[in-house]
């Protein structure tokens, strides 16, 4: 490891190609996502970031895990190897064990494996047997404690589809036969005191086999595929970038790759605690709640469709520039969505608004009252605007509506100042489809289904109805 120069390999693929690796996109990443815990009260529990690594034995998937648990020194990772879940062999396999496959799935107890993913995922620690490769037996086990990162290796770890749709990420570590087999024979005659010859033997028998017909198979459910293993630096600087981005993310975002919350700068924050201060003036609520959602809105801009469009500058070059999608509206949500047209307005000249009035009591009780929409809303994107998303009943109601009037789910993007978890939840899972950007995710809802910690009634602090 280490003394190959890093060198910029690009295999053909249908994935997209990144400097010595592959990957299927962050989009793809995303949507690997498990469900998150929910509590009963909707709140969400932290989730760890599970990676599975995959590859031919000896490839080198200890080294790449072991660069990734360095490069990640900050986290608390934990590293489960499917060897420890190797069965115990019976006592007549004992007396020919040259004839026993380890190359086989049925070597392993898949569902041993799958209860301690699931309990280091709910964030339970676990025993976890250790295998001796020189009695062929658990002998003793060891105490894996939840983290933040959990990396399960081993060769046949994509297997089953069970463990697999638990992983948040797959990398297949893929080393050339020739280059695995010198280094197994090194480690097997070496640390394990195998004989030379046993060892070829085992690996004409099972192990090329087992590589062609089970392992092979499962490179197509990885994500990124890394050529040269733990000697290729440039692949695993990225895989580790991308983890960071994972984990400083907001579990809901984890979960619904269409889900944006925007970038927290201590500015944000600011304004944040100014508008949240009970004790904050209306004049100082206005502005910085204009700030902010000013901040969303170019936000949710961004989200749209562009196409790429060239311009002479005065210098007479050429910039490749792009051009803005000319299809779209604006629709509030009264009365609190009212307060998000002028920013709309301010970046999108000669916009179009529509309305929706909802009638909202409690969690329950939505009623359409009034909605006046531009006709040809079903050929535009539509920015629908509501500071406050809470239960999530307001949204689903004027979504529902944009909908039936013929607006494709997708065509959505829906502005918020804040979200809770619950109407995350109901939002996105009825519309997966549609985009949420917003500039806080909050912790909850109370009994009264207002926001928490919120910023107490949007409208009456935005327009002044909060006197006494
Ligand atoms: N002979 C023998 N081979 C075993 C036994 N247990 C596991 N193996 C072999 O170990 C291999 C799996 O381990 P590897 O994937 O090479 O181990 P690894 O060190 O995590 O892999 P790399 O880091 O990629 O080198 C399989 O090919 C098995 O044939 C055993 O008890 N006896
Ligand atoms: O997700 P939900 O639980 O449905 O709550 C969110 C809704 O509540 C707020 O409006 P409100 O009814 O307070 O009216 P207002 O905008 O007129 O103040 C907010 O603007 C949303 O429309
Ligand atoms: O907390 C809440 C919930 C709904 N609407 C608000 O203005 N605030």
């Amino acid at each position: 490891m280490g003394s190959t120069p890093v060198e910029y390999l690009i295999e053909s693929s249908s994935r997209a190609h990144f400097s010595g690796f592959h990957m299927d996109g962050m989009q793809a990443m995303n949507s690997q996502v498990g469900e998150a815990t929910t509590s009963v009260n909707g709140n969400v529990h932290k989730q760890p970031f599970i990676i599975g690594v995959a590859g031919g034995a000896a490839s080198g998937k200890t080294t790449v895990c072991d660069m990734i648990i360095e490069q990640l020194h900050d986290q608390r990772v934990v590293l489960v190897n499917q060897d420890s879940f190797y069965l115990n062999l019976t006592p007549e396999e004992l007396t020919r064990v040259h004839e026993y496959n380890f190359d086989h799935p049925d070597a392993f107890d898949n569902e041993k494996l799958l209860s301690a993913v699931e309990m280091l995922k709910h964030g339970k620690a676990v025993d976890i047997p250790k295998y001796d490769f020189r009695s062929y037996k658990n002998i003793v086990s060891r105490r894996v404690n939840p983290s933040d990162v959990i990396i399960l290796e081993g060769i046949l770890i994509f297997h089953d589809p069970r463990i697999r749709e638990l992983m948040n990420m797959k990398i297949f570590v893929d080393t050339d036969a020739d280059v695995s087999l010198a280094r197994r024979i090194r480690r097997d005659t070496g640390e394990k005191g195998r004989d030379i010859s046993m060892v070829l033997d085992q690996y004409s028998k099972f192990v090329k086999p087992a590589f062609d017909d089970f392992i092979l198979p499962t490179k197509k459910y990885a994500d990124i595929i890394i050529p040269r293993g733990g000697d290729n630096h440039v692949a695993i600087d990225l895989i580790v970038q991308h983890i960071r981005t994972k984990l400083g993310q907001h579990d809901l975002c984890k979960i619904y790759p269409n889900l944006y919350v925007i970038h927290s700068t201590f500015q944000i924050r600011g304004m944040h605690t100014l508008i949240r201060d009970a004790q904050t003036t209306k004049h100082d609520f206005v502005f910085y709640a204009d700030r902010l959602i000013r901040l969303v809105v170019e936000h949710g801009l961004g989200h749209l469709p562009f196409t790429e469009k060239q311009v002479v500058t005065p210098t007479e070059s050429v910039y490749t520039g792009v051009d803005f999608c000319k299809r779209l509206c604006g629709v509030s949500i009264i009365r609190s969505g009212e307060s998000m047209e002028n920013a709309l307005r301010a970046c999108c000249k000669g916009i179009k608004i529509g309305k929706i009035l909802i009638h909202r009591e409690g969690d329950n009780g939505q009623q359409l009252i009034y909605e006046k929409l531009p006709q040809d809303i079903s050929d535009r994107h539509v920015l629908l605007l509501d500071p406050i998303l809470g239960t999530g009943n307001s949204a689903v109601e004027a979504i529902s509506l944009l909908l039936k009037k013929g607006v494709p789910e997708a065509n959505i993007i829906f502005l918020n100042l804040i979200s809770a978890p619950q109407g995350v939840h109901v939002v996105c899972k009825r519309f997966p489809r549609i985009k949420i950007v917003t500039s806080e995710i909050e912790t909850g809802l109370n009994q009264e289904f207002r926001v928490l910690p919120g910023m107490g009634e949007f409208g009456d602090r935005y327009f002044g109805t909060d006197d006494e």
